[in-house]
């Protein structure tokens, strides 16, 4: 039987399938390729292109294939631009999802491990931020992904349909073979866009804010490996796959490291004097945002490799250096 990859084509999908594949795990991917790469996904891993809003395009993969479980990475994440355009967030997330969960109820397929995030928590109250506290977005993308999770605790009660949501903070770098990595087109995400000004394909890199109350003034992330979040996917579907309860879950590495720092360091491993520029805050972004990841540790058993931010810029920066146009298609 399948573990069906709804966005395995994306970033921390194709990571994903690369750690299933490693574990002998049979592999379909569903993706409509809006932000994710065909040559991401390995040769012999049967690829769908459709989308997740349509009902034909995610029943042919159901009727098709033995579903056991999903992973569901398929989203539009852009913090910013779900600001200006929330219908967008709503559509995709959301009605996605719905669409989704019809299909695996009327197939009978019983496990979901769903790509959630730390914006459900918007500005939170307690740092390092637990998975019971307080959960306000600031911002659509987390409104959004949280009333996924909410659906998804109903859905089990109709539905026995257990799931795992697991709260990614910052992903970042690439995989150790150096053959995928980040690739957004048009970027957003802090890294990457810094390692761009190294790699000389921009001048400088936008400060968004250093106003905020924090050690610097700018704001301050949790950034954990891909290669570890791919881990804890393996295990979150294992874990479901033998019984295990509905549970969300925090990944992150519990450090935060300020805007200015990450260009520091990125300097450092680069070498490059990286020209910075101060703008003001980015809508909806809250000042800290660091996770508490014990329950993760205790109860998945996983246990994140990547603990040094240098460790994960540096497999980011091999494969920009590598891959200055990222996958070429
Ligand atoms: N990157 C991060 O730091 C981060 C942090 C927290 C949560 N997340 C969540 O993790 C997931 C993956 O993030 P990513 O950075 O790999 O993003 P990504 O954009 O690289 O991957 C998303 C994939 O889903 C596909 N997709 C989008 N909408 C679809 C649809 N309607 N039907 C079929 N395929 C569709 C895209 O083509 C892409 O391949 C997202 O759900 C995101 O919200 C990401
Ligand atoms: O050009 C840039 C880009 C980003 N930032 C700042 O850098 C930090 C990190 O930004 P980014 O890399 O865009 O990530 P986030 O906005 O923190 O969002 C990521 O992390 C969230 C969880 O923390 C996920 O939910 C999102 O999907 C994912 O994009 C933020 O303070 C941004 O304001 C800049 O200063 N300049």
């Amino acid at each position: 039987m399948a573990i069906l990859v709804c966005g395995g084509a994306g970033y921390i999908g194709s990571h994903t399938v690369a750690a299933l594949v490693s574990a002998r795990e049979e592999v379909v991917v569903f993706d409509n390729l809006s932000t994710g790469h065909r040559s991401s996904v390995p040769t012999g891993v049967k690829l769908y292109k459709g989308d997740l809003r349509n009902l034909d395009d995610i029943e042919k993969v159901f009727l098709e294939n033995d579903i056991l479980s999903v992973i569901d990475f398929a989203a539009d994440s852009r913090v910013g631009e779900s600001v200006t355009d929330p219908l967008k967030y709503y559509d995709n997330n959301v009605f996605g999802t719905i669409q989704l969960l019809k299909t695996m109820v009327k197939y009978g397929v019983k496990h979901i491990v769903f790509s959630s995030t730390a914006a459900t928590y918007g500005e939170p109250k307690n740092i390092p931020i637990e998975e019971n506290d307080r959960t306000i977005p600031t911002n659509p993308y987390g409104e959004t992904k949280l009333t996924v999770e909410k659906m998804l605790n109903w859905v089990d009660k109709a539905h026995g349909v257990t799931y795992t949501a697991l709260r990614y903070f910052n992903a970042a770098g690439a995989h150790i073979s150096g053959k995928i990595g980040e690739d957004h087109k048009p970027e957003s995400h802090l890294i990457p866009l810094v390692l761009e000004v190294a790699g000389g394909k921009r001048d400088k890199i936008m400060v968004f804010g250093d106003d905020y109350n924090t050690k610097d003034g700018t704001c301050v992330r949790d950034y954990i490996h891909v290669s570890d979040l791919s881990d804890a996917h393996v295990l979150a579907v294992k874990r479901l796959e033998s019984g295990g309860d509905s549970r969300v879950f925090n990944l992150g590495n519990g450090t935060g490291f300020s805007v200015k720092e990450i260009i520091e360091i990125a300097r450092k491993v680069t070498g490059h004097p990286i020209p910075a520029e101060i703008k003001g805050r980015r809508a909806g972004d809250p000042g800290v945002l660091i996770a508490s990841a014990s329950a993760a540790t205790k109860e998945l058993g996983w246990d994140p490799k990547f603990n040094s931010v240098e460790a994960i810029i540096e497999s980011a920066w091999k494969w920009h250096k590598n891959n200055p146009n990222g996958y070429e298609e």
